[in-house]
């Protein structure tokens, strides 16, 4: 899978997190979460990113970065619900990091602190 490739998974992501709002929720996750609502959304996130962070501290012991690189698709898929939920999605993101490509990150972040 070439680069280009990659970046098109999180267009077709996207694509399926906005088909899955009409769904029904017995036959899908993503529905389901979005009947639930935002606060569970936002529990999921924050139990991912734990999870991402447990598994990185591991990885660094272990050498092994399988477990972190699933716990960070997790936190991903469920900040893309999130998005979803609010009505963005991931190309809102990637702008967002794209516009930040000329900036140092020192420099964004004291334009950050004049917003
Ligand atoms: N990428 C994902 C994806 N990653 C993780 N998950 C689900 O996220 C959940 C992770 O939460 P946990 O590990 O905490 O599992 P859990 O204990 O069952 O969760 P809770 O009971 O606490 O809610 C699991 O149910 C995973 O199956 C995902 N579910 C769906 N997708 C994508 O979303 C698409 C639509 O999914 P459906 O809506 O289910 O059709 C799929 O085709 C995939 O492309």
């Amino acid at each position: 899978m070439t680069a280009t490739d990659k970046l098109d998974v999180l267009a077709e992501l996207s694509r399926i997190l906005e088909e899955r709002k009409e769904s029904d929720d017995d036959k899908s996750y993503v529905a389901s979460l979005h009947r639930k609502g935002l606060n569970k959304i936002l529990e999921k996130v924050g139990e991912e990113a734990v999870e991402t962070v447990l598994a990185a501290k591991d990885a660094e012991t272990s050498g092994d970065n399988r477990d972190v690189i699933y716990e960070t698709a997790d936190l991903w898929f469920h900040s893309l619900v999130m998005l979803s939920h609010l009505g963005e999605d991931a190309s809102a993101v990637l702008s967002e990091l794209a516009r930040r490509f000329d900036m140092s990150g020192l420099e964004e972040k004291a334009s950050r602190n004049k917003h």
